[in-house]
């Protein structure tokens, strides 16, 4: 019997340490082994990729190329610039491969792109390995052993993990890879669909990728930005293998921090070091493996407890928080497309923000555009993506998220909840697209899940717990270094005003160098003829605000529809809402009215009511009410919704300010 050939395909995966699919790879014994990645055009046209984690991934690329290199010098991550549903059947034949191996992928896109892969290889007579390696459970298998529903709550994981068993051990690096055979590729490639490309406004110069199937210099090259046409990277965050096993390594030294880490004692504000791990773009592209985290994690807890020490415990603590990474991969498991929007979705409530999706009428799908059916949320939302909203601790954040590529997750909160149902009543589907677009750690389920937890449309609801943009900030940082750091305009004015420059006397706005004027269009930080900075006063009046956001939000439960009500389909949903409700409630604008079958009426478990996080006491008194006055929705549940201690229960204990002292 000939030797196998085989290929094994990174995506997901971009490591050597603790990758099962790798060692069902190499326990073939194989003849030549191709590791290869193909440069599939979806991700590059149709997913929004900004430059910071385009760097990112080509790091990772390097990075890994090099690992392999050094155990075996003949071979390197093989970068084929094709996608993979045209490239394979050419690659199986000219390659004559045997066997191809791969990490399973959950993503609705990756599911589909898979199948198509696994048909092809059946037909080619190529055997295909799916091995599971990017999460602690399966998704699929922690659904099936969630009654097959999506994981909705962090309990909901933990039993459905014991019933799973122990997470599996991670297993080492391997010490040698075999040769690949024979590199040529003698066949012409596939040209890639580029229209649309979502991510024309990040390239200054033409994409040349996909000019030579095995890279300009026909030597599988990764590619660099220059050849993608995109612009600079301007993250001081760098990816890749070794960086994330040397970062994990200095994170776990200082054993305390690891044993004790409490999510919401971590500092929103806090930036060189960060408060928390910053794990989360390594464990995007796989290039940390999730068990090695959780055991390194659980090790140091067990030694902790048997000195008698008391450590934190999931969720709040480190092991925790890779459950809620879990939680939200298996809710995306469940509902595959439909989970990344309302629109037909039986999980999540209609709430008729503004800037609503079109959705296309022949896939029910959303399309990548939206309604602007409000042009002053229009206006709220290019100045909450610029960080020009006139609210110090919100632009910060958003800066920092678009030169960073990475904020705190109570930091994400903030903003999140100002975005929606906390300030301006614009679609989480709005500021997920942005977060697919800067984070350098973006993640599908975590992303989509997120949003839809911090707009109370699923996994969370109360509304009316809100983030307050002044008195949040200040209190995690009184004297404002943050704000200062990002906000550069706002340097020297004084701790009383840092979150409030609008309140600060002019005389003081002249001495400190920056006035508070304008509307931020696109003028931030721009000086002005007396050579003074500027900086745009609040786009709105904030307690105003907050209060029709909530008014708005008590309504929408009140009417209690969820994304795949036949009246949220067929457009008929408008006429439940009053006139003058906050949303697009009248005229023709807002959610199309695809005619789609099938509003499902049945219990939709696992929505919970928990308690909540930071909120002024303004917002706390008014709760009191909203809560007596909002009945539950039919359709949220045949029996009273549990109380869990999840994330925000957690987030209702960040009171004191904990400074993190890892390096
Ligand atoms: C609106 C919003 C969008 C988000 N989008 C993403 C995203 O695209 N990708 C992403 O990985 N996380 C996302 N998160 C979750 C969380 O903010 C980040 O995982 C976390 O801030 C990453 O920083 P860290 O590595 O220092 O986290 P740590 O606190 O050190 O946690 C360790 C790891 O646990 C996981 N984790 C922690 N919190 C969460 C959480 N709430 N949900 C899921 N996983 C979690 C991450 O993998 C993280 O690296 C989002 C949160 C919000 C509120």
């Amino acid at each position: 019997m000939p030797k196998p050939r085989v290929i094994f395909w990174y995506r997901t995966d971009l490591r050597l340490h603790d990758s099962p699919a790798l060692a069902a790879a190499l326990d073939l014994k194989p003849s030549c082994l191709y590791p290869i990645w193909t440069w599939d055009p979806h991700y590059v046209y149709r997913a929004r990729v900004g430059p910071n984690r385009w760097q990112f991934l080509l790091d990772y690329q390097s990075d890994l190329s090099a690992s392999i290199t050094k155990l075996n010098p003949k071979s390197k991550l093989f970068v084929i610039r094709e996608a993979p549903q045209t490239l394979f059947p050419k690659l199986f034949k000219e390659w004559d491969i045997t066997h191809l191996v791969f990490e399973k992928d959950t993503d609705a896109y990756a599911r589909k792109r898979d199948e198509a892969v696994m048909e092809i290889a059946k037909k080619a007579g190529v055997e295909v390995i799916v091995k599971t390696g990017r999460t602690l459970y399966d998704p699929d298998e922690l659904v099936k052993q969630n009654k097959g529903k999506p994981t909705m709550t962090i309990s909901q994981v933990q039993t459905a993990g014991a019933k799973i068993g122990d997470v599996p051990r991670p297993i080492p690096a391997p010490t040698s890879i075999p040769d690949p055979g024979d590199t040529s590729l003698t066949f012409s490639s596939e040209p890639p669909e580029v229209i649309p490309d979502w991510n024309a406004s990040h390239r200054d110069a033409q994409d040349t990728c996909y000019h030579k199937l095995a890279g300009p210099n026909n030597d599988f090259s990764v590619p660099t930005l220059s050849e993608l046409g995109i612009k600079p990277a301007t993250s001081p965050h760098r990816g890749g293998e070794t960086q994330a096993l040397s970062a994990l390594s200095s994170i776990l030294s200082n054993t305390t921090y690891t044993a004790t880490f409490e999510k919401p004692k971590t500092a929103p504000t806090d930036f060189s070091p960060q408060s928390t791990t910053l794990l989360s773009p390594h464990l995007h592209f796989g290039s940390l493996s999730v068990r090695e985290f959780y055991w390194r994690v659980q090790d140091i807890v067990s030694a902790y407890k048997g000195k008698g020490k008391k450590p934190s415990e999931p969720p709040t603590s480190l092991t925790g928080q890779l459950l809620f990474r879990d939680m939200y991969f298996g809710a995306q498991a469940a509902q595959g497309h439909a989970f990344a929007q309302t629109y037909n979705n039986r999980f999540i409530r209609f709430i008729p923000w503004h800037l609503p999706s079109t959705i296309s009428s022949s896939t029910s799908l959303i399309t990548g555009t939206y309604h602007i059916d409000d042009t002053k949320a229009e206006s709220y939302f290019r100045r909450w993506k610029a960080g020009t909203t006139g609210f110090p601790f919100v632009d910060a954040l958003m800066r920092q998220l678009r030169i960073e590529g990475w904020i705190h997750h109570l930091g994400r909160h903030m903003v999140a909840c100002f975005l929606t149902r906390g300030g301006c009543y614009v679609d989480w589907e709005r500021g997920a697209e942005v977060f697919e677009e800067w984070l350098i750690d973006h993640e599908v389920a975590c992303n989509v899940g997120n949003w839809q937890w911090l707009s109370c449309t699923a996994f969370y609801s109360q509304f009316y717990r809100c983030y307050s943009p002044v008195a949040f900030g200040r209190k995690w940082d009184p004297d404002g270094a943050f704000v200062r750091k990002f906000v550069p305009e706002l340097q020297n004015y004084d701790k009383k005003y840092i979150y409030e420059p609008w309140k600060a006397p002019i005389a003081d706005q002249k001495k400190w160098g920056c006035l508070v004027k304008g509307d931020g269009s696109g003028d931030e930080g721009r000086g002005t003829k007396e050579g003074m900075q500027t900086y745009p006063k609040p786009m709105f009046d904030f307690n105003t605000q907050r209060d029709i956001c909530i008014q708005g939000m008590k309504n929408a439960y009140r009417v209690g529809l969820y994304g795949n009500d036949k009246r949220v389909l067929d457009g008929t949903w408008r006429a439940l809402f009053d006139n003058d409700a906050e949303g697009p409630t009248t005229g023709e604008d807002g959610m199309p009215g695809a005619q789609v079958e099938g509003a499902n009426e049945e219990d939709v478990d696992g929505i919970e009511e928990v308690g909540g996080y930071e909120s002024d006491s303004k917002v706390k008194t008014k709760a009191k009410k909203t809560e007596r006055q909002t009945p539950q929705p039919k359709t949220a549940g045949k029996s009273a919704p549990k109380r869990e201690a999840n994330q925000s229960t957690l987030d209702g204990m960040v009171m004191r300010k904990k400074k993190k002292d890892h390096a």
